[in-house]
């Protein structure tokens, strides 16, 4: 599913315009007609809309218009000056003072069985002024006195969330459902914004916009896309067509780690998984992991080379510990393997700051996988972990082309960015994941879709929705407490869901 940024929306206005001589009207229509659509099919009888000056405030009023010819009883209610109002929102209270829809009062609010937040969309400057933010709270007042809870409906974003960055009003109003217009707002997805959202229903503006706007360059990745990613296995596939995985990692008292990526790389069907860890490491390495992993040992970069060479995924990091030998082993590897790599935990830590490693990302072939979590993801940039979540989409997009890296920043959500600038954002996954391991389980699944042959971005945006969706069968039947092996072994049943999924 497409995402759009403010500026992708607002270029879309102007092109529909511009280049299709298409007046926005006809736009607008389309879009309040959706957004009546949606309140026509729930069980409500009257509403209550209320709109601001702007052209979000003109969907409302066209919605309105349609929701009145439905037989409904409708209110419209104008925060702001109308005199000032765009042309379009002009246009469309002219009509909705002769329809009798206007009410200059809050009084008939709580009468209504569905309110409609049609103050501001995405044309929204700075934060919320604060007449504005009082006349919201009034408006919650209303909503919170009312016996029943009525159904509140958010028109394109619910008033007050930054459509880029998700970052939400005091004020805001919490919809049940945002009918969102032409695609879904990348603020939307991203959180505080979307637990605002309720239900999200995309609506078209009677007109295509990919002649205008790149048609994938911020996705959502949901089941239907994730689907279209999935590795082909053909009826005479073996061990060694589906990818010889090597887990480099391990250290003393960090044990777990490597043996979660390996047998998450098994249960994502690798052809072979061997886990190589320090010498000191194996005998209690092998006696831990399951029988279908392979040990092996390095005790310098000869074995590493050794375990490494010609195989089909290499994955550095897992419980390798952060002293000053296994730092320059990750260094020694990183700047010397070709192959295709993955790296995650100490392995990142590893690298330090990204500049200190030259150009060996920007030279190498086929891009490396790196999997940070917001922490890590600091550590890398030097940016602060606030500012990393304030706009993790676009940080992660402008490290990826600077870097020519597949950057995995986990999270809620997980962000994809490929070195070409798209972005994915994923659409599984919850907070019983917050747990140790966890990210170790998503290093063998990409490694091991790497390994079956998916080029590494493909692998990088499947192995994060599919770590998710697994994560998601869990949290149905328990909410927290499942573990990161757990989720390894559900990887299977999220495949199969995949593969059967309607198109
Ligand atoms: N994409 C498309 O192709 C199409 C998009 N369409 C729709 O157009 C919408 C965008 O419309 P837009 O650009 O007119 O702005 P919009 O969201 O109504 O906001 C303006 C209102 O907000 C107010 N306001 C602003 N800042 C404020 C603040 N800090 N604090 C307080 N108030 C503030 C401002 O008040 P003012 O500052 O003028 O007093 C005014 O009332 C978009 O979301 C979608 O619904 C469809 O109609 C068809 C095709
Ligand atoms: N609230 C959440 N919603 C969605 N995914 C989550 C949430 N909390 C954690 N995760 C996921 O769990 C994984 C945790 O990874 P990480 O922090 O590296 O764990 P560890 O270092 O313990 O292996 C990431 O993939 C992250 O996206
Ligand atoms: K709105």
């Amino acid at each position: 599913m497409r995402v759009w940024s403010k500026s992708e929306a607002q270029y879309v206005d102007h092109c529909i315009q511009e280049d299709l001589g298409m007046p926005l009207g006809y736009a607008m229509e389309n879009a309040g007609h959706g957004v009546a659509d949606v309140i026509s099919e729930a069980d409500v009888q009257s509403i209550f809309i209320i709109c601001g000056t702007g052209n979000n405030g003109g969907d409302g009023m066209v919605a309105a218009r349609h929701l009145k010819a439905l037989g409904k009883e409708v209110f419209v209610y104008i925060i702001g000056d109308i005199d000032k109002g765009t042309s379009l929102c002009q246009e469309q209270f002219a009509i909705c003072q002769k329809l009798e829809l206007i009410t200059d009062s809050l009084d008939m609010l709580p009468t209504c069985d569905c309110i409609v937040d049609a103050i501001a969309g995405t044309g929204v400057v700075g934060d919320l002024r604060d007449d504005l933010r009082q006349e919201l709270d009034v408006i919650q007042t209303h909503i919170q006195k009312m016996t029943y809870e009525p159904l509140v409906v958010a028109i394109d974003v619910p008033t007050g969330l930054v459509a880029d960055t998700g970052a939400v009003d005091p004020a805001t109003l919490a919809a049940d459902v945002t009918v969102t217009l032409g695609a879904v707002k990348q603020g939307m997805l991203l959180y505080p914004g979307r637990s605002y959202c309720g239900t999200i229903v995309e609506k078209g503006l009677g007109v295509s916009w990919d002649m205008f706007i790149e048609p994938s360059r911020t996705m959502y990745v949901t089941t239907e896309f994730a689907k279209k990613l999935l590795p082909q296995r053909i009826p005479t596939a073996h061990k060694g067509t589906n990818g010889h995985v090597v887990i480099l990692g391990g250290s003393e008292g960090m044990y777990g780690a490597p043996v979660m990526a390996a047998e998450a790389a098994v249960y994502s069907g690798a052809g072979k998984v061997t886990l190589a860890v320090p010498t000191s490491c194996l005998d209690i390495v092998t006696q831990k992991v399951m029988p279908e992993v392979m040990t092996g040992s390095f005790g310098n970069m000869l074995h590493v080379r050794m375990h490494t060479v010609d195989k089909d995924a290499v994955a550095i990091g897992p419980g390798l510990g952060r002293n000053q030998e296994a730092k320059e082993m990750v260094r020694n590897f990183v700047n010397t393997f070709e192959g295709p790599l993955v790296i995650d935990a100490d392995g990142l830590f590893a690298l330090g700051r990204i500049e200190t490693m030259g150009t060996t990302f920007i030279d190498r072939e086929r891009p490396a996988v790196l999997t940070p979590h917001p922490g890590e993801f600091a550590a890398l940039t030097g940016m602060t972990i606030a500012d990393i979540e304030a706009s993790r989409v676009e940080v992660a997009r402008e490290f990826a082309t600077k870097h020519n890296v597949v950057l995995v920043l986990k999270g809620a959500p997980t962000v994809v960015a490929l070195p070409g600038g798209h972005v994915y954002i994923n659409g599984s996954g919850n907070e019983g994941m917050g747990t140790g391991g966890m990210g170790d389980v998503l290093t063998g699944i990409i490694s091991a879709l790497i390994g079956q042959g998916l080029p590494e971005s493909r692998a990088a945006v499947l192995g994060v929705f599919l770590h998710g969706n697994a994560a998601d069968r869990l949290h149905e039947v328990k909410p927290f407490g499942f573990t990161p092996s757990e989720v390894a072994r559900e990887i299977g049943t999220s495949i199969q869901a995949l593969m059967t999924e309607e198109e």
